[in-house]
């Protein structure tokens, strides 16, 4: 896949989406889990699904980060897996890979 634009979810990034040039063409959604954070996955599953109707973008694939898996109360893949009910989705390919951030490495596959 030519990969020529990739639509990364942010908390507060929503009042960008009515401006349809941001998003235009879309291949790839990533969405960047903090797995500690339990209060906002409701947020952000409620961002992707908004994004998953909208009907300019249907041809991309999803890619979650489940970070900040080193911290023992994180959530693990399974959880997050389930809370942003990944397995609903039908219409995209998705995969929710585990990483650890550090200053050093910047991004660790786990
Ligand atoms: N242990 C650990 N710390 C991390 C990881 N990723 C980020 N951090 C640290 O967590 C702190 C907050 O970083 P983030 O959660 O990315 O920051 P943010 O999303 O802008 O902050 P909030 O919006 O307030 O949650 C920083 O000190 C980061 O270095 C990780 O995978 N493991």
């Amino acid at each position: 896949m030519d990969i020529k634009s990739i639509f990364v979810i942010a908390l507060g990034l929503e009042s960008w989406w009515p401006r349809k040039t941001y998003y235009h063409g879309t291949h790839a959604v990533i969405v960047v889990m903090d797995c500690t954070d339990r209060a906002r996955i409701t947020l952000i599953k409620d961002q992707l699904f908004r994004l998953l109707r909208h009907e300019d973008r249907q041809h991309f694939v999803i890619l979650v980060f489940a970070n900040k898996q080193d911290i023992k109360d994180a959530k693990t893949l399974a959880e997050i897996t389930d809370a942003l009910s990944l397995r609903c989705i039908k219409t995209h390919d998705w995969h929710i890979q585990a990483c650890v951030h550090s200053p050093d490495t910047h991004c660790t596959m786990v």
